[in-house]
């Protein structure tokens, strides 16, 4: 762009030198025209007046010639002699000014008339001054001086008529140069007229568009380091990502999400509050499983139904003046201009929402600039939301399979490799914190004949019954499991027999109160037996420990049923009753 500015502007300095170099030429031709022509007028008016003079002096001298030879008078002679004595020079004069061979030859001709005219005015003079004043007059009758100054009057005037016509020809030629010199002068100054008009336009034209060209420039550099901007705030959003969802991977749990979403989201969402909520298993409400960025607390709950991205099936967002506001609690009534909600959809079913509010409520004259500023990246948001859909799923895929493989479907205890592994890891940890462990076999009695007299549907709502009972006596680190059959096992960190004996005693005690009704019939009278064994005391390693609370099982079986016996190490394989209660 600047190379065709530069040649253009190349071409106009080039023709702008021509056309002022034209300008100053003209006016000196022409002048110096005139100068000549002033020049030839000037001495065409010495030559007029020289051939005037010429002939006046002859006019002179031959009227005094007259005056004398009439009236004798001498005085008549004084004109005669100031006109004989100017002749010679005036005629020099005529001599040097001659400008062409015609001219000398006439003005030759003048002088040798001149000559003899005064030559025969003088004799007649001495004749008249010497008293022959006839042979005096004869002269003059013989005309020869008259034919003389005749031929003379004929060749000057003829001579000033043609210095005349000259110069009135040189004046029209001075005339018409004078006029010729002032057009060029009009023309010069509309040349120079448009001449600078058409320098300022070009001008302020290049310097439009350079200055045009330089804003162009800028901003082409503003969006190339824009667009480095947003490359490097992209490949950081990428690894940050791949960061996130390798955590998540490594995720075992649900409730392990809430730890770790916010770190990353608060990192990938920066300048920005918000909440990830996701359906719960009944799909009736939402749970809080992540929040940053928010003044206060996030509703731990939200209804589908408060949520316009939910409701809609697709991004929603809000702005400050926007009518479908979503009601999210502190997050509506914070301090964000916006707000956007995307449904996260895992296989086509929507697992929750992420909730992203950005920009300040509070600033009420932001301008349309600041608006931009405070909405958040939708693409990004809704790719984010992909992302976390994936790996929430995966990780509620892998906590099911967890369940599945660790928990007993019929009673929702945890099954038997569990509860070894968990005994294995529990006795390791009370070994390092020297702290106590114990474990109770329960066995369910007479069972069998529960199955023969209600069927094996009416054995398992008792197995179920019983679960639940001893669910609801333990505490949230106990570890209940089905062992197998209607065998079941219990594990009590940081649990001595004594404290033991009183959670197998409340667990008798609440199985022996369960009463069912099925098929019509009531089932109740259900008793289990209890053996209770402490780790150390009477086991040292697993297997050990399960023997000993088998042994004591045993007893309790052998001792009556319904009834919790700590284990003997002293005494295997017998066991040693407790007192129940
Ligand atoms: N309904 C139901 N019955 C089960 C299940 N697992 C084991 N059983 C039954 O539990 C009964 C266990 O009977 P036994 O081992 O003879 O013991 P018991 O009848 O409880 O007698 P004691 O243990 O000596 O008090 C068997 O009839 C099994 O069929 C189960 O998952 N559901």
């Amino acid at each position: 762009m600047f190379s065709r500015l530069d040649s253009s502007l190349k071409l106009f300095g080039t023709l702008i030198i021509v056309i002022v170099a034209c300008l100053a030429t003209l006016p000196i031709l022409s002048s110096s025209q005139a100068n000549a022509t002033l020049d030839a007028l000037k001495e065409g008016g010495a030559k007029e007046r020289a051939y005037n003079l010429t002939l006046s002096l002859l006019k002179d001298a031959e009227t005094g010639q007259r005056g004398f030879l009439i009236a004798g008078d001498e005085s008549f002679l004084d004109p005669y002699r100031a006109g004989v004595a100017g002749i010679p020079a005036a005629v020099e004069e005529l001599q040097q000014r001659a400008g062409s061979d015609k001219e000398r030859t006439l003005v030759a001709r003048i002088a040798e008339l001149s000559r003899a005219k005064v030559a025969e005015m003088d004799q007649t003079i001495r004749l008249k001054k010497a008293g022959d004043t006839r042979a005096a007059m004869d002269m003059v009758a013989s005309q020869r001086g008259k034919i003389m100054m005749d031929e003379l009057r004929a060749l000057l005037g003829a001579q000033l008529r043609v210095l005349a016509g000259e110069r009135t020809r040189l004046r029209d030629e001075l005339t018409a140069t004078l006029g010729y010199n002032s057009a060029l002068g009009i023309g010069a100054s509309l040349a120079s007229l448009v001449l600078i008009v058409a320098t300022v336009y070009i001008v302020t034209r290049s310097l439009n568009e350079r200055a045009q060209a330089a804003s162009e420039s800028r901003s082409l550099a503003e969006r190339n380091a824009q667009l480095a901007r947003q490359s490097a705030v992209r490949a950081e959003r990428l690894s940050i990502a791949a960061d996130m969802l390798q955590a998540l991977d490594s995720v075992r749990t649900p409730p392990e999400l809430e730890r770790v979403l916010p770190v990353f989201l608060r990192k990938l969402l920066p300048a920005t509050a918000g909440a990830v909520y996701l359906y719960r298993n009944s799909r009736d409400v939402l749970e809080l499983k992540a929040s940053w960025g928010l003044d206060g607390e996030a509703p731990p709950m939200v209804a589908p139904g408060d949520c316009w991205g939910l409701r809609l099936g697709k991004v929603h967002v809000a702005t400050l003046d926007h009518d479908l506001c979503c009601d999210h609690g502190a997050i509506r009534g914070g301090a964000h201009a916006t707000q956007t909600c995307v449904p996260m959809i895992s296989q086509g079913d929507v697992i929750g929402v992420l909730v992203v509010a950005a920009g300040r409520r509070d600033d009420a004259r932001r301008d349309d600039a600041r608006r931009d500023d405070d909405a958040v990246d939708s693409a990004h948001v809704v790719a984010l939301a992909e992302q976390l859909s994936l790996a929430i799923s995966n990780v509620s895929l892998r906590d099911t399979l967890r369940h599945q493989s660790t928990v007993d479907p019929l009673t929702g205890l945890y099954n038997r490799r569990f509860f070894d592994e968990s005994l294995k890891r529990e006795l390791a940890r009370a070994q390092r914190s020297r702290s106590a462990c114990s474990v109770v076999m329960v066995d369910l009695d007479h069972f069998k004949r529960v199955n023969d007299t209600h069927g094996h549907e009416g054995g398992d709502l008792v197995l179920q019954a019983a679960s639940r009972a001893m669910l609801q006596r333990v505490r949230a680190s106990d570890v209940v499991c089905r062992y197998g059959g209607e065998e079941l096992v219990l594990m009590l960190p940081d649990c001595g027999a004594e404290e033991a004996v009183k959670c197998a005693e409340a667990i008798r005690a609440s199985i022996a109160g369960i009463v069912i009704q099925h098929q019509g019939l009531t089932i109740s009278g259900i008793s289990a037996s209890f053996g209770v064994a402490q780790w150390r005391g009477h086991g040292e390693g697993e297997q050990e420990l399960l023997q000993a609370a088998d042994r004591a099982l045993y007893a309790a079986k052998k001792g009556g049923r319904n009834r919790v016996v700590v284990a003997d190490a002293d005494l295997p394989p017998r066991g040693r009753e407790a007192v129940a209660a």
